[in-house]
């Protein structure tokens, strides 16, 4: 269980179970049929609310779980939340979406047997994102070989292809699945995710030719134009700019700021090399999704028949030829009819191909956990023959639902022995029937429209509704309305009252075409595959679309009534997605279109709480003297003197085989409060010893680790002076650690700052080494900073030093001052110095004299430049020595510091013989070279 222990984490759920009791004035109650009136779509509404509005955006009812979209990323979808999830009671934790996946898993593994989950709800209201987040919980807890981590990627990575052909930006939602989709998972006998199997529905080929304002179509056209490689595009013969295709222009949102289309084509790009795509076949789907754009830009013109031929043929020749003697109306409609065939047969395709990559090939039993991720109902202010599918499925899925729900409850009384009490719904089978029902449904009134001879047409097709269903109670037409309603409904209009509320579908449009010749001898594969020459055969009745659907809808409702179920309704909380904004009226409604109240009432018309008889013993049993602290006999008896003991009354419960059942959540809810309060009173004395017993062990824990630790170090002490070895190593580090770290705040700062920290004895040498390159790189520091200006300066203090040291009082104090030329130039005779500085000076000594008394007189400096001698007084130069007037310079060998200058004979009035003093003259002249 990752970073927690078992114990911790049922600690935590049991502190779950609690807080979300105690809270509930502050939070709601995590589970509807907890509702006292919970038949009131108020109360229902206000339980929502809260919760929402603390970021709980998941509730039951029952096993059902109702999720609001959060618009915003919540941290409840961690890997150590799916941990915490994983094999946990169902409801011992706060309801969320990896309850209900790990719930099924455990079932699916202990009784090996297959569960679908069914998640529904309106556009944006968060499916895709649920069934992702459970495919993803699948990923990371179901034990899984390296082997099958490829079966593992296949399953996610089939969610960005069917994505980028199947889901589109619409109004209500940037990445809105244009179709339904059911997804098999299939689990080996260890439990280990093996492969799937994708079934789709009813994919809104209306898209392909036709978007409304703000909306576009499929992601893949946008994702090939902007990140399809040049190469790619003039092969394709297309331009990277979307405004150049009619198809894509329409609802003029070409680039949307949410989406990023070149990322996504890359994604897509990857998972089909992923997913066994070959690159003919990628070759194959680009080819026909170019040919969809140049399809869209063809445009028509009257010929002197009235027939139609193709304006400009730059387009056609990317495609395959079309000849009709068509109007031009109708060829415009013949070309988007083509458009929309070609788009949705690959779409299936496209679904068969990655089946075949997440076939298992192995013959062993699996078991499924199917997820079913369907459009909810859908009234929009226009609703076609699209809509009318839509809503026709999710009255049959509604049927399901509370069917399966009706017999779910049946069969637990059954089993527990409890007397079934029949419940008031409402059975919309009544509305199902009015839809599919042979010989009488509308689909079969539409197929026979359809196939009769003669022309079909959408009048005609009403007029045969008003004959055969127009005294159902469920149909209306304009014909068929009272005076009020007529004024709603065109003449090209029914109406039909759902379940979830009424819905008007406009007739126009629902005849489609059949298949073009052209397609089935096409040169690409898919096309090829698509369209078969069979189907152009006029001795077999083709299937209408209305019919392909019914049965596809009827094979889903047998896939899905041989498994166990469990829900999830999705809810979208406001038309902005806005976070935190919970719009009362636009959910009220939803709750109606899911059938929420109606799931609440079959599940509480009996017992609003039912659970074993050891969990519910083992939470109240300190509530009875008779069960407290232990109960020996069976548990069904200790609940009976439990119960008995709080005083029950008989029309609150009943006691089935295994479980006991209460009828009102007031009465589970006062036994909670007592469980409570008695907590408090009794808990003291075991607790505090515990709590003792607990904190002494930690205690002792930490003690014995200082122990160890302390040992080490005096051990790593006395071994410090050996090579490295186990005994040391660690203390040795540590000493290394410490006085690097220290030495790091004390490094010298400047050239003339010669601290250095004393090493520790291990140290030394590196020590040596480290303070080498660290006044190295000062001394390189100080001088790369010396300025040519900087330069003179110091020379010139040099000389100034020469001159005013021992002679000027206060000399001493103020050589820590900034040097300034100025006083050089006022003691020193301006031309001199200029002489003098003219000329690099090499040395600059004060000039010993001795006078008759013998004592020393240092009124005068000798400068020594490149080429000459200076005797320099104060104010002037005394005397100016060339060198090649001078015999030589050399020293006394007495080491008395004496330097000797040579004068020639004839120079020797004009030289004084000096002596040049100073030990230093002679080491520092040396050092000049
Ligand atoms: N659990 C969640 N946490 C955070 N954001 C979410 C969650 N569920 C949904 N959303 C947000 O809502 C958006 C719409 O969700 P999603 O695409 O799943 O809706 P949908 O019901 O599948 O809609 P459609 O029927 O149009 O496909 C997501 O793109 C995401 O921004």
């Amino acid at each position: 269980l990752g970073s927690q222990s078992k114990e911790e984490v049922e600690d935590n759920t049991d502190e779950n179970m609690e807080g979300a009791l105690i809270a509930r004035d502050r939070v709601g109650v995590q589970d509807f049929v907890l509702l006292d009136s919970h038949t009131s779509e108020t109360a229902f509404l206000n339980n929502l609310r809260k919760r929402y509005q603390e970021n709980l955006i998941y509730t039951y009812i029952g096993t059902l779980l109702v999720s609001v979209n959060p618009y915003k990323e919540l941290d409840i979808y961690t890997v150590t939340q799916m941990q915490l999830y994983r094999g946990v009671n169902f409801f011992e934790l706060p309801p969320h979406l990896y309850a209900i996946a790990d719930n099924a898993y455990r079932v699916m593994c202990s009784e090996y047997n297959n569960h679908f989950i069914l998640i529904s709800g309106e556009s944006g209201a968060g499916k895709t994102e649920a069934s992702k987040k459970i495919l993803q919980y699948y990923a990371v807890t179901c034990p899984t070989t390296e082997q099958l981590q490829i079966v593992r990627d296949r399953l996610l990575l089939s969610n960005p292809v069917l994505e980028a052909f199947g889901n589109a930006k619409t109004l209500r939602n940037d990445n809105s699945s244009r179709f339904g989709k059911y997804m098999d998972i299939q689990f080996d006998f260890k439990g280990a995710p093996v492969g799937g199997h994708i079934l789709s529905y009813l994919i809104e080929k209306s898209r392909v030719v036709h978007q409304n304002h703000g909306e576009r179509n499929f992601h893949i056209f946008y994702q090939l134009l902007e990140g399809g490689d040049k190469d790619l595009l003039c092969w394709l013969g297309l331009e990277r700019n979307p405004q150049k295709y009619a198809y894509l222009v329409q609802g003029r949102c070409a680039k949307v700021f949410s989406i990023n289309d070149k990322n996504d084509w890359k994604i897509v790009r990857k998972a089909f090399s992923i997913i066994d795509f070959t690159e003919k076949d990628i070759e194959h789907l680009f080819g026909i999704v170019a040919s969809v754009l140049h399809l869209g830009n063809i445009q028509f013109e009257e010929d002197s028949n009235g027939h139609a031929i193709i304006r400009d043929g730059t387009q056609i020749k990317w495609i395959s030829k079309v000849l009709s003697p068509l109007n031009v109306d109708l060829a415009f409609y013949a070309r988007d009819a083509v458009a929309k065939a070609i788009y949705g047969r690959t779409f299936t395709w496209l679904v068969n191909k990655i089946n075949g990559s997440l076939a298992n090939k192995d013959s062993t039993r699996k078991t499924v956990i199917g997820l079913l991720d369907i459009y909810g109902f859908e009234v929009l202010d226009t609703n076609s023959f699209e809509q009318f599918c839509i809503n026709y499925c999710n009255e049959k899925l509604q049927q399901l639902l509370i069917e399966m729900t009706l017999k779910a409850e049946q069969e637990e009384y059954e089993l527990e022995g409890i007397e079934w009490e029949p419940i008031p719904y409402f059975n919309n089978k009544i509305i199902c029937d009015l839809v599919e029902q042979k010989h009488k449904g509308i689909i079969s009134i539409l197929d026979e429209e359809c196939l009769r001879p003669g022309e079909a047409t959408d009048l005609s097709f009403l007029e045969k509704l008003e004959e055969k269903v127009g005294d159902h109670a469920h149909f209306v037409t304009r014909k068929l309305a009272d005076q009020k309603t007529r004024k709603s409904i065109d003449w090209v209009d029914f109406r039909l009252l759902h379940y979830a509320g009424e819905v008007t579908y406009c007739a126009v449009g629902s005849f489609s075409l059949p298949p073009f010749q052209v397609l089935c001898n096409s040169k690409n594969g898919i096309i090829r595959e698509c369209f078969l020459l069979s189907e152009l055969d006029n001795r077999r009745r083709p299937e209408t679309v209305a019919t392909q659907f019914k049965n596809s809808l009827m094979s889903l409702i047998e896939i899905l009534m041989s498994k166990e179920p469990s829900y999830v309704r999705c809810i979208k909380p406001n038309e902005n997605k806005e976070p935190g904004k919970f719009d009362d009226y636009l959910i009220r409604h939803q709750v109606k279109y899911l059938g929420l109240m109606e799931h609440l009432r079959v599940r509480r018309a009996g017992f609003a709480y039912r659970r074993k008889y050891e969990l519910f013993l083992q939470r109240y049993k300190s509530l009875c003297p008779a069960t407290w602290p232990h109960w020996h006999g069976p548990a069904a008896e200790g609940v009976e003197r439990l119960i008995k003991h709080i005083g029950y009354k008989p029309e609150e419960y009943k006691l089935g085989r295994t479980k006991i059942f209460i009828r009102f959540p007031k009465t589970l809810f006062a036994t909670e409060d007592a469980f409570e309060f008695r907590k408090h009173l009794l808990g003291m004395v075991p607790l505090e010893a515990c709590w003792r017993g607990a904190l002494a062990r930690k205690e002792a824990k930490k003690r014995t680790w200082a122990v160890q630790i302390i040992r080490k170090f005096i051990n790593g002490f006395i071994n410090r002076k050996k090579p490295l070895c186990p005994e040391n190593i660690e203390f040795v580090k540590l000493v290394q650690y410490k006085y690097f770290m220290k030495l790091r705040d004390h490094v010298p700062k400047n050239v003339l700052d010669k601290s250095w920290l004393q090493p520790p004895s291990i140290l030394e040498e590196t020590s040596e080494m480290l303070q080498k390159i660290c006044i190295r790189n000062l001394v390189r520091k100080y001088c790369r900073g010396v300025t040519a200006e900087r330069k003179v300066q110091l020379q010139q203090k040099v000389v100034a030093s020469a001159v005013f040291r021992g002679k000027k009082e206060g000399y001493l104090q103020s050589i820590n001052q900034p040097f300034m030329d100025t006083r050089l130039k006022n003691d020193i005779n301006p031309k001199v110095l200029q002489l003098i500085q003219g000329e690099k000076i090499k040395y600059v000594t004060p000039v010993i004299k001795y006078d008759r008394n013998g004592f020393k007189a240092r009124d005068r400096l000798l400068v020594l430049t490149q080429s000459s001698a200076y005797v320099v007084e104060m104010a002037k130069i005394k005397q100016k020595i060339d060198y090649a007037t001078l015999k030589g310079i050399s020293t006394s060998n007495l080491s008395d510091g004496i330097v000797v200058i040579h004068v020639p004979e004839d120079n020797k009035q004009k030289v004084e013989k000096c002596n040049v003093a100073t030990g230093s003259l002679w080491l520092e002249a040396r050092s000049w070279g």
